[in-house]
This record gives structure tokens, sequence and C-alpha cells, in this order.
């Protein structure tokens, strides 16, 4: 037995596109400006809430959603293409959480109303072209980076369906019987407890009024904390405004029923259990079962349930339900205006943040040494890694430039405080160097070219280059 309230799903931005290195062609000019463009950025994932789905049972199928990447930059200026973003459909109610979510968190997103979008993850930043490297000092860079990889995360998705009226009751009372005759839904229906897996919607007109019933497992007792299936679906309920409470009036004990759920309503949320609630008293169809009735109607009105909150129904014969749903209707009414309920503090991002998808600190940096007893130093932090993996290695300015960086951000000094030496190995990222104690551009120049030359000019991104510092 498996529910499909919950998924976990993998989301990846698009990486960037590669930045090139051009220079325009003009006749009589050997060589013209510099004219390479950018890498295009990469898709972003979105999730939107699509009116059409009511579980998340499609996530059983697909759990990687990986926007597109973006196009390589170009000669003559030319940018690389955006990569397309990439939508998840989530039926309306879902919550989308990171998995590695700090306790307390507010989630990512939460999608309620139909069309409602929020972004999920970016893409990477397209990498920049030699054109954007042209400074006063330097007309001619021969530099370009490699794009950024697209943020990726793992992320739980809770579903907690939104609709006017939740239907809830001990199983076998009925619930799914009285879904399919107030609306067009046709919920499974058998004569055993949990027959309904999945929650269902159903839309129920009357008096040209529309309201979204929602049908779920029925409650077993201990609910609340986890027993039985009843747990799962009592979220459901926390986004429906009433509730109809379906007494079995064919069951050995009405009442001792209807307390169980009261009890595991009270015990999961207290906003739950102060939700009005119309008692639908069912199968008054089946000779005797309305034997009980009156018994259980005063002991309702003692325990302060309203009069006009009591119903005789069949959900089978479709008797007393007509005035049923007009009382639900009166409930509702009395009920602020309210376009849909929230149930969490999320703050669904609905526009793209105009910069990288890191907000690290180059300067934010730690070192491990003398990895399992070798010269080995490890530099970690989120934006030196992030620059590490954008170097293209390829041109000696933009490993110039990166040294640059490891003496602007103190990681050099840092290194030279911990007692590196002439010839340690420094793993920067996906990067490997090798310290020099020559600090001149002469020096890393050379290193460059032989580092270069070894490779044959073929690999990219896991580097590994001579530093001189
Ligand atoms: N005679 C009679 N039988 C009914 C009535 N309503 C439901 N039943 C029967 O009771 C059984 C259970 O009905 P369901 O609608 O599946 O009950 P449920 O509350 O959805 O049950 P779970 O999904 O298991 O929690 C089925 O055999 C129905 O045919 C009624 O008004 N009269
Ligand atoms: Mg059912």
């Amino acid at each position: 037995m498996r529910c499909f309230d919950t998924a976990r799903i993998y989301l990846k931005g698009g990486d960037g596109g590669r930045g090139c290195v051009a220079f325009r062609r003009e006749k009589y000019v050997p060589r013209g400006g510099p004219a390479g463009g950018n890498g295009g950025d990469g898709g972003a994932v979105w999730a939107v809430a699509d009116a059409s789905l009511n579980s998340l049972a499609a996530f059983r199928k697909r759990i990687h959603f990986r926007a597109a990447p973006g196009g390589a930059g170009g000669g003559s200026c030319r940018h690389g293409a955006a990569g397309e973003d990439l939508e998840v459909p989530v039926p309306p109610g879902t919550i989308v959480r990171r998995r590695d979510a700090a306790e307390g968190e507010a989630p990512l997103a939460e999608l309620v109303a139909p069309g409602e979008r929020a972004l999920l993850t970016l893409g990477g930043r397209g990498g920049r072209g030699n054109a954007s490297f042209k400074t006063g000092r330097n007309n001619a860079p021969t530099l370009a980076e490699h794009g950024e990889a697209g943020a990726e995360m793992w992320a739980d998705l809770e579903l907690q369906l939104v609709a006017d009226v939740g239907i809830v009751g001990v199983p076998n009372a009925g619930k799914s019987t009285l879904l399919g005759v107030v609306s067009a839904a046709r919920p499974k229906i058998a004569d055993y407890p949990f027959t309904t897996l999945v929650p269902n919607l159903g839309v129920c007109e009357l008096d040209f009024r529309t309201t979204v019933f929602a049908d779920v497992p029925g409650l077993l007792e201990g609910a609340h904390a986890g027993r039985g299936l009843g747990h799962e679906f009592l979220r459901h309920c926390q986004r429906s405004r009433v509730l109809v409470h379906v007494v079995d009036g064919t069951s050995p004990d009405p009442l001792g029923d209807y307390t169980a759920i009261r009890t595991e309503l009270e015990l999961f949320n207290t906003a739950l259990a102060e939700k009005p609630q119309v008692v639908a008293y069912n199968k008054v169809d089946v000779p005797d079962s309305g034997e009980y009735f009156e018994e259980v109607r005063e002991a309702l009105l003692a325990r302060g349930v309203a009069e006009a909150d009591i119903l005789a129904v069949s959900a089978a014969t479709g008797q007393g339900v007509t005035p049923l749903v007009r009382r639900l209707h009166a409930l509702l009414d009395e009920l602020p205006a309210q376009e849909a309920v929230r149930t969490t503090d999320a703050e669904n991002v609905t526009r793209p943040p105009r910069r990288s998808i890191s907000d690290a600190r180059i300067d934010e940096f730690d070192i491990e040494a003398n990895l399992a007893g070798l010269r080995t130093w490890r530099v970690t932090g989120a934006a030196i890694g992030r620059f590490a993996a954008m170097t293209n290695w390829d041109y000696y300015e933009a490993a110039a430039r990166f040294q640059k960086v490891l003496e602007v951000s103190g990681i050099s000094r840092a290194l030279r405080a911990r007692g590196v030496r002439e010839g340690d190995t420094v793993v920067v990222g996906g990067a490997e160097l090798i310290w020099s104690d020559d600090q001149s551009a002469g020096a890393l120049y050379e290193a460059w070219r032989e580092d270069r030359r070894a490779k044959g000019n073929a690999m990219q991104g896991s580097s590994r280059w001579p530093h001189a510092t």
C-alpha cells in the first residue's frame, strides 16, 4: 500500500553556456577588438500549480527535472541562447521543501491557486566571452569563462489538497459514496476499509454554486500519531474550510466512532478541530439504522453541536444530501471570503533574481592541510569553488586572473601562514594547482604553458596547472 501525497524529486537548473574568445576581423586590421560573445544563461526550474492534477502520483514515474543549458557564445559578439526554463506541473496545494532544509526553515514554495508559479532552482550564469573582459588597460583580452553550473537540489513535495469541504469519518462510513453523489467524481468504493488510498476531489454543483469536496481515506484511532493510514491524509483537511463528518449509522457504536474521529482531529491540529463541521448521519436507508439516530442526536446536542448541523442522510439513495450541501453552503457563507488557504509561510519567488545563484563571498573559505599525510591542501568555499569551475584554463589570462583572486581573497596568504611549501599540491574546487614561491608573471606563464603542453590542450575543467605565487 502506498500513498502519493508526498514525493521526492531532483531538480537542476541548466548550466550556463561557455564564453567565446574571438577577435574582430577587418580588412587592413590584423587584429581587431575582442569579439567573443557570452554564453547564454541556463534555464530555471519552476513549479506550476496545474488544476488538472490532484495527486503526486506522476512523480513515481519521473523524479529528475533538468532545465536546458545555455548555448555557447560565438564570434562577432554573438551571445549564446538562454536555456529554456522547465516547468514542473504540481497539483494545487503542493508544498515544496528543500531536502536539506534546516529545522523550522520556511518551505521553498507553496502552490495553491491554479496557474500559480514559483521558482525552484536557477540556471547557471553564462560564461563571459573575451569582449566582456575588455578594459582600458587590456583592450585585447584573451580569456573567456566556462558557464556556471546550474543549481541542483533534492526537494520534498507534500500535497495538501485544496477543497471547500473536507469529508472525514471512520473507514467504511460512506465518505466516497457521499462524494460520488454530490459530484460527478467516481471514487473507488468497496465494502472494506481503506478503499480510498488516494484522496479524491469532486466538484459539486447545486443552486448555481460550485463547491469542491475532498474525500480522504478513513481515519483510524491513533491516526494523528502516524498509526494507520489516516495521518497521511489529515493534512488534506487542513486546506478545507468546512468539514463533513460522516457517521456510519449501521456501526455498532456510531457515537464512539464520532468521538474517536473528533479526538484524532484535535490531537492532529486544533485549527482542524475548530473548523465548522456538519455531522452527516449516514446509511439511514438501512432498516434499523435510524434507531440510534435520536440517541446520537441527543448526545451531540448535549456536546454543543447545533441542531442545524446534524443531518440524517443516505449517500446511497441521495436522501438528505441536498439539505446537507445547502447547510455547507450556509457555513461557507459565514466564513470570511478567502482566496485560498495557505498553511505555510513560504514566500514564492516569481521573478528570477538578477544575480548569480551564489551569493557566497570569495573570502569565505576553509583550508584542510596535509590530506592523507601528503603535501596536499584543499581549499573549500562556495564562491572560490564556483570561480574555479568557471575558469577556462585554456587561456593564460584566465589562469592569471585566478591567481589574482587567490591573492585578493586572502587564500594565498592563509596558505602561506599554514606553511605551504614549494611543490605542494593545492586543490581548489575541481582544479589542482602546484604551489610555487616564485610569484612572477613569467614563472606563472612558463608553468601554465608547460601544463598546457602536457595536456595537449585537450582537457577542460579538471585542469592541473602549476601555480606561482
Ligand atoms: N446502505 C447504504 N450503504 C452505504 C451508504 N453509503 C455508503 N454505503 C456503503 O458503505 C460501504 C463503504 O462506503 P465508502 O463510500 O467506500 O466508505 P468510505 O467512508 O469512503 O470508506 P474508506 O474509503 O474505506 O474510508 C460501501 O459498500 C457503500 O456501498 C448508504 O447511504 N446506505
Ligand atoms: Mg473512501
